[in-house]
C-alpha cells in the first residue's frame, strides 16, 4: 500500500481503532507486596481483619474508667497503677476494665509517685480517645478496587488489612525489534554510514514506566526474511510487538509492506507530526506497531499509542502528563492536515508567567531532548499559532527545574 497521508488517521482514531480490534486477556499472578510495586490490581481486594482488633489509644497516656469521671474530676492521690488506671500509649490496647484515655499532658506524678491530674477542664467520657475496633480498616471492606495500579502507600494499605499478596495482572510483554542495517549497538564507536541503536534504551524505560515488560532482540538487518523470522519469534513471545525503523518509503523500508501483508488490520500513517509513518497492525490478533526509526519521531509514537494499548491493555486510564500555560514567544506554523507534536523550551517570563520557545529543526537530537522542557500539541485544522498566544504544555520535565532554569 502506498502510504498517502491524505487518508492517514487521527492518533486518537489510530488508538481506538487498535484497542477495538484487540481481544485482551492479561492473565492473573500472585505476587508478594513487596514485589508489587506499579503492579495492576486484578480484583477489589478486601480486607481479611480488622484494626485494631478491638481498640487501641489514641495518645500516649493512661487509660482509665470513665465512669470515675461521671461528676467531675476525682481524687487520685490513692490510685493504684494497674487497678485504677493502666499504661496505655499511642495504638496499645488495654485491659477490658478501663473505657478512655488521658494523654500524659494532663497528669503528672507526685514525688511519692501518687497520680495526679493537672488539666482542671479535662473532659473523660466512654471511648475518649481511643480509637475503636475497625477504625484503622474493617473487615470485608474494599482496600484497593481493581484495574487499580499499586503505589507505595497502597501496598502498605493491602499489609494493612491482612494481606502479604495480592492477584495482580501479569505485565504486557512488549518485543521491541530494532531493524536497520546501518544500526550498531550502542557503546560501540560508529564507522562510517552507521548509526547508534539508542531507541531500545528510551523504549525500555518508557515501557516500564508504564508497567510493561519488555524483550529486546538483537538489530534485524534490512532483509524481507530476517525481518520476517525475528517478526515470528516476537510474536511468538509477546502481547505487543515493536518494529522500529523501516517505517517510510526507503528502498529497505520492508515493514509497512510486511505489516499490510501479514496483518488482518493495517493502517499506515497518522496525521501528526513529526512521527507520521507510523504503521500499525494487528498479526494473528496481536497488535504490531511499526515505530518509526528517528529518536524523537519513535518517543511520540511510544508516547501517544504504545502507552494507550499497555493501559488499554491492563484497564487503567492512560497517565497524562501536568500541563501549564504560557506565551508562545514566536509564531508557529503548521499543515491543517496535521497536529503538530512541537518540543519547547519555556523560561520564566519575570511576571510569574511562563514563556514558551519552539525548539528549532536544526538543533540536533541530543540538544533537543536536553532543552525539551514541553510538549506544545497544535490541533488538526489549524494552521498557526501567533506570536503571544497564551498555549498548553505538556511538561516533559518537573516545573521546580524549569523555573529554577536548572535544565541550562
Ligand atoms: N522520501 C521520504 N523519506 C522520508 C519520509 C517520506 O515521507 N518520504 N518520511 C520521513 C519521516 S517523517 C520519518 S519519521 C522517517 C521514518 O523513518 P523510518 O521509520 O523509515 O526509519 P529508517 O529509515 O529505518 O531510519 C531513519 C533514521 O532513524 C535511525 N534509527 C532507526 N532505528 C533507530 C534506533 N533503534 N535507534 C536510533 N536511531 C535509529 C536510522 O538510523 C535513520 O537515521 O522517514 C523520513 N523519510
Ligand atoms: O515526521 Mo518524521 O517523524 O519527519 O521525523
Amino acid at each position: 500500500m502506498e502510504f498517502v497521508y491524505e487518508t492517514s488517521v487521527t492518533r486518537a482514531d489510530a488508538l481506538r481503532e487498535l484497542c477495538e480490534r484487540w481481544g485482551v486477556e492479561p492473565a492473573v499472578r500472585v505476587v508478594a507486596l513487596d514485589e508489587a510495586f506499579g503492579r495492576v490490581t486484578a480484583e477489589d481486594v478486601r480486607a481479611v481483619c480488622s484494626l485494631p482488633v478491638k481498640r487501641s489509644s489514641k495518645r500516649d497516656g493512661i487509660a482509665v474508667r470513665s465512669a470515675d469521671f461521671a461528676h467531675g474530676l476525682p481524687d487520685t492521690s490513692g490510685w493504684r497503677r494497674g487497678r485504677d488506671f493502666a499504661q496505655a500509649d499511642t495504638g496499645d490496647d488495654f485491659p477490658d476494665a478501663f473505657d478512655a484515655v488521658i494523654a500524659v499532658e494532663d497528669i503528672a506524678y507526685e514525688a511519692d509517685g501518687a497520680l495526679r491530674i493537672t488539666n482542671d477542664d479535662l473532659d473523660v467520657r466512654p471511648g475518649t480517645a481511643v480509637n475503636p475496633c475497625g477504625s484503622i480498616v474493617r473487615a470485608g471492606d474494599v482496600i484497593v478496587p481493581v484495574h487499580t495500579r499499586l503505589t507505595p502507600e497502597l501496598v502498605a494499605a493491602l499489609a494493612v488489612g491482612g494481606h502479604a499478596q495480592v492477584r495482580v495482572l501479569e505485565r504486557p510483554v512488549v518485543a521491541y525489534l530494532p531493524t536497520g542495517s546501518e544500526l550498531v549497538p550502542y557503546g560501540s564507536y560508529p564507522q562510517r554510514g552507521q548509526n547508534l541503536e539508542a531507541n531500545g534504551l528510551m523504549v525500555r524505560g518508557m515501557l516500564g514506566a508504564w508497567g510493561a515488560e519488555v524483550r529486546c532482540y538483537p538489530i534485524v538487518r534490512d532483509d524481507r526474511e530476517a525481518l520476517e523470522a525475528a517478526l515470528d519469534r516476537a510474536l511468538e513471545a509477546a502481547d505487543i510487538v515493536l518494529i522500529n525503523g523501516g517505517s517510510s518509503r526507503g528502498e529497505e523500508d520492508f515493514n509497512a509492506r510486511l505489516l499490510e501483508q501479514r496483518g488482518s488490520y493495517f493502517r499506515h500513517g497518522v496525521r501528526a507530526i513529526p512521527g507520521r509513518p507510523v504503521g500499525m497492525a494487528l498479526i494473528d490478533g496481536t497488535p504490531v506497531v511499526n515505530v518509526p526509526g528517528p529518536v524523537l519521531a519513535a518517543f511520540l509514537c511510544m508516547d501517544w499509542l504504545i502507552k494507550g494499548l499497555v493501559a488499554h491493555y491492563l484497564g487503567v486510564p492512560v497517565p497524562q502528563r501536568q500541563t501549564v500555560r504560557a506565551r508562545l514567544a514566536e509564531e508557529v506554523k503548521k499543515p491543517a492536515g496535521f497536529e503538530r507534536l512541537s518540543r519547547v523550551a519555556l523560561s520564566p517570563d519575570g511576571e510569574g508567567g511562563l514563556t514558551c520557545t519552539p525548539l528549532p529543526f536544526g538543533l540536533g537530537v541530543a540538544n533537543t531532548l536536553r532543552e525539551s522542557d514541553g510538549m506544545l500539541v497544535l490541533p488538526l485544522g489549524c494552521t498557526e499559532a501567533e506570536a503571544g498566544e497564551l498555549v498548553e504544555v505538556e511538561l516533559l520535565k518537573p516545573l521546580e527545574l524549569i523555573e529554577r532554569g536548572a535544565c541550562r
